[in-house]
């Protein structure tokens, strides 16, 4: 074991835009060799030598051939390896350590490059050697170790043990197989990453992040094993807070990042000033984890990242001086190797002969202290020795009775014991170590417990006051509930109560009707009596009138007289058949007839127009009629209906004089309406009737003309001489003719005579029955006016009438009352089973009510417990959903040198091909995840 000092080799970046603006300048200059680096500050000047240092310009490539290369091949023989880079915020870790863009072959950045590099020595190294990569990434933010595969493990535990040395417990260690899978794992953990905006770094890292990859090979010839585990980590930027202008949480994480920079710091004072013994890694997670890579086993190197700017002066001073201190740090790699069998067999040989010499020393001690105890003395040349024992040289040694020579027995031992107390010694540290580690870890788990329990505490409350609410919820609820069942079962049995009421309402609403019927009938009955003797009294009236209007114009008579006076003149023509007429008197007879004839003509035409307006008339009758009737029909509707209407006043007692005022008035309207549309009728059939019997004073005035004439005419013929036989036969033939011409027009007459004598007494007896309905509705009109008007006066009369029938009746009311009285207990008697009903129904439902709550209270602690239950199991499935996130990458993947994949189960290698097509599964698996 050979101690090897940290690599430290320096990076400085090109001015950021904040230093140009601020007026910094580069007070840098490297040497040719780019091993010194001279500072020409203000404050300060001098020069610093690491192993390298790169300038502004110094592309990624040229960093990583230069510094880390040889560490990946170091890493591959079996040793420990680990590249941290340091520096001010912003300098640029995570630009040298992971890149701008790790895709992109300029600007990709140190760990991509080692990755790269390892998988391609993998592809170079011999078949007979086996590789297995694991990649796990993991960060210190706030002094806590948070998992960035499995996010959800945010504060893990350190560990120390004999053969895995310092780790982080259950930390997610994904197999890879191809720089694409880890790249997938790297996105995948940058991306849960702590950064946050300050003003030297628009991305800055919060936190240390640590990738940590462990590569495994085997030699499967011999079955030796080595395995060798490389640190790469980028830490949060060493900063002044004023500088940053950190405030709120990015200050506190600006504490706690400087806080474990300065651990670092004091672990490298420790490690290098030469005079501790005691080395603090356990100030700071960040020590802690890196406590192999600095003094212990591991290839280290650093990377310090600097500005080159005058303005960041005093921090890259700050920076070079840390680079230096740690350059002196001195570290013991070794081989992480597991024996071959052969090489097992050879140590175990070695182990067993060491025993023998032990146990021979032991026993010739043993015999020596014998001699002393039993009061012998030894001289001092046979003092037992442990020289003497690996010599062999057992003649030198006291005459012990217990000591055995081993000569015999065994070959000498060859090892010194010197060197086994060396190593008890390191065992009895690495012990102590792992009871401090287990220590830590308890306290850590007992903090988290105390956490837990101060959280279930907290939700206990929570549920309890939930609990207590809703408790007091439920108690009100059920408060509630009652209530209303309370008025519910009031409301029941009230409209129980109501019911009964209305039955025995319902009851004497049914007397009521009867006795309403009745009146009806009655009333009817008086209607039917009164309409005959009504109808009596018209017809008398009715004849009365006519009697009385046709006295007044007769024309039958005076038509009669005509006709007799005519039939006269004739008969006298007849008689005197050699009357003297004259040929002028004659010819005015003529005259006169044909004046008669168009007359005649005339009076036909107007009876004819008489005859029409008469069947106008009857229709107009009809009509008439008809609207009476309906009128009837509607004042009976109206009757029945102000009389339901009274009947309901005097059940609700309530008033509706208004209905009845606007039935009064619709009434009134109505009435005046047909009333003035029958005047008008009846006014025009008056006028109707004085034409009629202007016409037939006109045709009676006619007819007297005609008689005049005839009279003149029968002068006419007694004047005549007779001498003329011939001519008189003539005249006579003509008169004959005349005569019997006269004679079917007086038949004719006649006829139209009797019609219209007939039409006229019909019309008559129409105006008298329109008169008479007019007289009918405007006493029924009246009537109604009378009902509705006298309203007051009514129901007085009502209430005296009843009051009447209620004296006259007192036997029959006193037995009425009876039978209410005994109706009364019925519904007294059913009224009380109603509310004995409604207490037990009451009753009931309390019960009901108190069981309600008791199971009401029982399921919700239930509930509660079940609550609690599911709580519990998703914290449980929590955990172990966060760790099967990743459980690909829990499968190795054994790696073949030259580029053969291994099958696990089986050993037929495959092809590069198919350990392509698990890469390629397992970036889709990421980018689905992610
Ligand atoms: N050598 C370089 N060449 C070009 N640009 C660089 C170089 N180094 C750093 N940068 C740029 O400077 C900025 C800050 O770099 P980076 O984020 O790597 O700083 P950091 O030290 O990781 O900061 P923090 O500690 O705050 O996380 C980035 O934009 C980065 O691209």
């Amino acid at each position: 074991m050979s101690g090897n000092n940290i690599k430290v080799v320096c990076r400085f970046r090109p001015q950021n835009s904040l230093e140009i603006k601020e007026g910094g300048q580069p007070i840098i200059d490297i040497d040719d060799e780019g091993t010194q680096v001279s500072l020409k500050g203000k404050d300060f000047q001098g020069s610093f030598a690491f192993d390298k240092v790169f300038g502004m310009h110094t592309p990624q490539a040229d960093v990583f051939d230069y510094s880390i290369k040889s560490t990946v091949n170091e890493i591959l023989s079996g040793y420990n390896g680990t590249v941290f880079a340091y520096g001010q915020t912003g300098s640029g870790k995570t630009y040298s350590m992971m890149g701008s863009d790790i895709d992109d072959e300029k600007s990709k950045g140190i760990i991509p490059r080692i990755v790269g590099q390892i998988f391609d020595s993998i592809l170079a190294a011999p078949s007979n050697l086996e590789f297995t990569v694991k990649v796990s990434y993991m960060e210190i933010y706030m002094e806590k170790v948070r998992d960035l595969l499995n996010p959800s493990h945010d504060n893990l535990a350190i560990h120390e043990d004999k053969t895995k040395g310092v780790y982080v417990k259950d930390l997610l260690e994904v197999y890879v197989g191809s720089t694409d899978e880890v790249y997938e794992v790297m996105r995948r953990g940058s991306n849960n990453r702590v950064v946050a905006y300050t003003n030297m770094n628009a991305e800055s890292s919060r936190s240390h992040s640590i990738v940590v990859m462990t590569i495994t090979q085997k030699n499967m010839d011999t079955g030796a094993a080595k395995s060798g585990k490389l640190y790469l980590v980028d830490l949060a930027g060493s900063e002044k807070v004023g500088k940053t202008g950190a405030s709120g949480q990015t200050l506190e994480e600006a504490k706690k990042i400087n806080k474990s920079l300065t651990a670092l710091g004091m672990v490298i004072n420790s490690l290098t000033d030469g005079k501790s013994s005691h080395v603090p890694y356990r100030d700071s997670k960040l020590t802690r984890i890196l406590q192999e890579s600095l003094g212990g086993n591991s290839r280290t190197t650093l990377i310090i990242n600097c500005s080159p700017s005058s303005y960041n002066e005093a921090e890259t001073l700050s920076t070079l001086r840390f680079g230096m201190r740690a350059k002196s740090i001195k570290n013991k790699a070794k081989v992480n190797a597991d024996l071959s069998p052969a090489e097992l067999k050879a140590l175990l040989k070695r182990v067993k002969s060491e025993t023998v010499t032990f146990q021979t020393y032991i026993s010739a001690l043993e015999g020596e202290v014998n001699v002393w105890r039993t009061g012998g003395s030894v001289p001092e040349d046979r003092w037992v020795t442990m020289e003497k024992i690996s010599k062999g040289d057992f003649s030198a040694l006291p005459p012990a009775p217990g000591f055995k020579s081993p000569v015999s027995e065994d070959s000498r031992p060859a090892t010194p014991a010197i060197v086994l107390e060396k190593d008890e010694r390191d065992e009895l540290l690495k012990r102590e170590n792992e009871l401090m580690d287990q220590i830590a870890e308890k306290e850590t788990e007992l903090a988290n417990r105390e956490k837990l329990l101060e959280s279930l505490k907290e939700e206990m409350t929570y549920y309890k006051d939930q609990e207590q609410l809703v408790t007091k919820e439920n108690q009100q609820m059920t408060a509630e509930l009652t209530d209303l069942r309370l008025q519910l079962q009031k409301i029941s049995y009230e409209s129980k109560e109501n019911a009964i009421t209305v039955d025995s309402l319902k009851e004497s609403n049914q007397e009521l009707m009867t006795e309403l019927d009745e009146l009806k009938r009655t009333l009817a009955e008086t209607r039917m009596a009164h309409k005959d003797a009504v109808n009596d009294e018209k017809e008398k009236k009715k004849a009365e009138k006519m009697a009385q209007m046709m006295s007044g114009f007769d024309p039958s008579g005076e038509i009669n007289e005509k006709e007799r006076q005519i039939r006269d003149a004739l008969n006298k023509l007849d008689g005197d058949s050699t009357g003297s007429l004259s040929i002028e008197e004659l010819v005015s007879l003529r005259r006169d007839l044909a004046e008669s004839k168009v007359l005649l003509e005339q009076h036909t035409k107007t009876i004819e127009d008489l005859t029409y307006e008469r069947d106008a008339l009857g229709k107009k009758k009809i009509d008439l009629e008809g609207r009476l009737s309906n009128l009837e029909s509607e004042y009976e509707e109206l009757l029945d209906k102000t009389i339901a209407e009274e009947e309901a006043q005097v059940q609700k007692n309530v008033d509706i004089a208004e209905t009845i005022s606007t039935l009064k008035g619709k009434l009134e309207s109505q009435y005046n309406a047909k009333r003035e549309m029958q005047q008008r009728e009846i006014e025009e059939l008056k006028r109707e009737l004085d034409r009629k019997n202007e016409s037939h004073q006109k045709i009676s005035n006619a007819l007297a003309d005609l008689k005049t004439a005839n009279d003149q005419l029968q002068v006419a013929l007694s004047e005549q001489p007779s001498d003329n036989q011939s001519e008189l036969s003539e005249r006579e033939k003509d008169l004959e003719r005349m005569r019997k011409t006269m004679a079917n027009q007086l038949a004719e007459f006649e006829v139209m005579k009797k019609a219209l004598m007939r039409d006229l007494q019909q019309r008559c007896e129409k105006v008298v029955e329109l008169e008479m309905s007019l007289d009918e509705t405007r006493e029924q009109y009246n009537s109604v006016l009378r009902a509705s008007n006298n309203k007051a006066q009514q129901k007085k009369m009502a209430f005296l009438e009843r009051n009447l029938e209620q004296l006259t009746n007192v036997q029959k009311q006193l037995v009425e009352q009876n039978a209410s009285l005994k109706k009364e207990v019925a519904v007294a008697e059913r009224k009380l089973i109603a509310r004995n009903e409604r207490i037990q129904s009451l009753e009931s439902l309390l019960q009901d009510a108190q069981e309600k709550l008791i199971s009401q209270n029982q399921k919700f602690e239930a509930q509660l417990q079940a609550i609690r239950e599911r709580l519990d199991q998703a914290r449980s499935q929590k955990s172990q959903n966060s760790m099967a996130a990743l459980n690909f990458g829990r499968i190795a993947k054994p790696l073949r040198g030259g580029g053969v994949a291994v099958v696990e189960n089986g050993d037929s290698p495959t092809s590069p091909t198919s350990r392509d097509k698990r890469g390629s599964w397992i970036s889709g698996f990421m980018g689905s995840r992610s």
